[in-house]
Formats: structure tokens, sequence, C-alpha cells
């Protein structure tokens, strides 16, 4: 008789901003949850010490593990990265190792939920992006997301593959190389400027609950072989996101443009669009960009 357990999780990256919010939001449904890290030296508890550069040892944690659902969240996230190599070497080659590490242990995995991005979409004339146009990414980041796809696409008749495209999100304990936890740093130190790039630029700025739960409906669905937004097509301008903190916290702060901070090639608008994502799952309803300049406010930095 097979004993194996049907709720064991492996998130890759498991020690990134995402992957700590989520194992802590499936461990509390019960989930037994493993994870991935190439943060740490040796195993710690049920996260391994693994760089998913490294195919042998990926197999061989995968199929001594036998999970049930692998959350690939493993990534360099931030689109100004410097090292492209890098960037395109986790980014592509790195799916690319858990694919191929998951084939053996395809019978137990009931589904793969691959993190892509939303940059895939580039600057579009649609205002609002939906999963049929066809990607445009204009960085690097975007590039290796879409390549990442097209790989993951390869894997589709033989794995319960499902390609995400999370739209921006935040929270605390998300890095400072992004615009919102920079803003909030700015803020809670009660800093009289802040020097930014681009300002009139528009991008969702969701909760990471509103994800969390997002990422457990996409889990538990049947929807595989296929591509979905995670958003919620609700855009703030960075203008907007200012004052919202300056409201909250009755701050004010001068905006100083620093030309190291702007980028040539922009995304203006990213805004997704949420018909399909609709038809999988019941969309979660705890989105509101107040509680996400709150999170922030009411955290130590
Ligand atoms: C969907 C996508 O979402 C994220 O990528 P991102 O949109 O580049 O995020 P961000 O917070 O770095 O920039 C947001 C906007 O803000 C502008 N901006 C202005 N001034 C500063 C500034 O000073 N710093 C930063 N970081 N951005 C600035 C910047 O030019 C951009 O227009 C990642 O999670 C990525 O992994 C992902 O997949």
């Amino acid at each position: 008789m097979d004993f194996h357990s049907n709720n064991k999780v492996l998130i890759t990256g498991i020690n990134g901003f995402t992957g700590k919010y989520l194992k802590k939001y499936l461990e509390e449904l019960n989930y037994e949850v493993y994870g991935l890290s190439n943060t740490i030296d040796e195993k710690k508890d049920k996260i391994f010490s693994c760089d998913i550069n490294n195919q042998d040892e990926l197999n061989l944690i995968i199929k001594n593990l036998q999970p049930n659902y692998i959350f690939h969240l493993a990534a360099i996230s931030n689109v100004q990265h410097s090292d492209l190599v890098e960037m395109y070497k986790v980014n592509v080659i790195g799916t690319q190792n858990v694919l191929n590490a998951s084939l053996k242990v395809k019978k137990y995995l009931k589904k793969i939920i691959l993190a892509s991005s939303a940059t895939v979409y580039g600057n579009q004339t649609e205002k609002v992006l939906h999963e049929n146009l066809v990607p445009n990414p204009i960085n690097h980041y975007g590039i290796s997301k879409l390549a990442m796809e097209q790989i993951a696409k390869t894997y589709f008749d033989e794995l319960p593959i499902l390609i995400t495209r999370p739209f921006n999100y935040t929270a605390p304990g998300h890095s400072e190389h992004f615009v919102v936890p920079k803003i909030a740093k700015a803020f809670i130190n009660n800093e009289k400027t802040i020097e930014l790039g681009n300002i009139e630029v528009y991008r969702e700025y969701n909760s990471i609950d509103y994800v969390l739960r997002v990422y457990f409906e996409l889990m538990n669905s049947k929807s595989t072989g296929e591509i979905v937004n995670i958003a919620s097509g609700k855009t703030h301008s960075l203008k907007e996101i200012i004052s919202i903190f300056s409201k909250l916290s009755g701050h004010l702060i001068d905006i100083k443009i620093n030309p190291q901070f702007v980028r040539k090639n922009e995304i203006i608008t990213l805004a997704g669009d949420i018909v399909k994502l609709k038809k999988i799952i019941k969309i979660p309803k705890d989105n509101n960009i107040e509680n996400v300049v709150n999170q922030f406010l009411n955290t130590n930095y």
C-alpha cells in the first residue's frame, strides 16, 4: 500500500520574500512544507541547501522528497539586476532544471506552479493585459521570464504545470530594491526627501494576502497547461502611493528625481486582466492599497 501523504509542498526560493510568506500560509493550513534555498549552507528543518543550477543536487532532493505540489519561486526578481549571466542562468536554466527533476516524481505531482511575471507583456497598446496578447518584453528580466515560459510549455504534455504571471505585489520583508519598500523606509525614518526615478508609472501593488490566497486557490484548481495572470487590475501611480503614505503617516516628503533611478526601458503601465483568473478561482476580496501601506507603516525598519 502507498502511504504517501498527498499534502507535501516543495517551495523553491523558500527564503525569498514570497517563499517565507507562502511557507507560513501553507503550514497554517496543515500542509507539509519543504523548501530549497541557496542562502543556507546546510539542511535546516525542512529546508534544503540547494542551488537550482545544480541538476544532480536537485534530482536527488526532489526524488527523495516526492512532493505533491511544487511552487517554483526561486529567481532573480530585481528587474535592474546587473549580472545578466546570473539572471538568465537562474531564471531560465534553473527552471529547466526544476522541471527536469520533476519528471522523476511525476506520478506524485498534482501541480507545479511557476512564477513568471507580468513584465513579459512589456508596453502594449491595450490598457489591460490579458493572457492572449503577444508578449513583448522590453528588459532582460522580462525576456528571461518569457524564455522560462517557453521552456515550461515544452513540458506541458508530461507535467501538471500552471504558469502564473504575477503583477506587482508587496509587503514588509520585500527588498528595498523595489519601489514601495523604499518609499516605506523613507516615511518610517521621517526623511525629508526621497530620490526616485520615473514616477509617472502605473503598477498594481497587490497585498501579499491576496497573492497567497490566489496561489493557494490555483494550487487546488484543475487548471494546468496554461498561463494565468495573478492580478487585480487596480493600478496606482507612484505619486498616488506617496500621497497615501503621507495621508496615513501624517508626514510630508519631497520627491527628487535622480537620473540614476530613471529606467531607460520603462514599462509605463502594468494592469492585469482578471477574466481568466476569475474563471479558474473565486477572486479574494482582501486587497486594498491602504492596507498595504499600513502594513509597512506598522513595521519597524
Ligand atoms: C511584475 C514585476 O514587478 C516588480 O518589478 P518592477 O515593476 O520593476 O518593480 P519596482 O518596484 O522595482 O518598480 C516599480 C516602478 O517604480 C519605478 N521607480 C521609480 N523610482 C524607483 C526607484 O527609486 N526604485 C525602484 N525600484 N523603482 C522605481 C520603476 O521604474 C517601475 O516603473 C518585480 O517584483 C518583478 O520581479 C516583477 O515581476
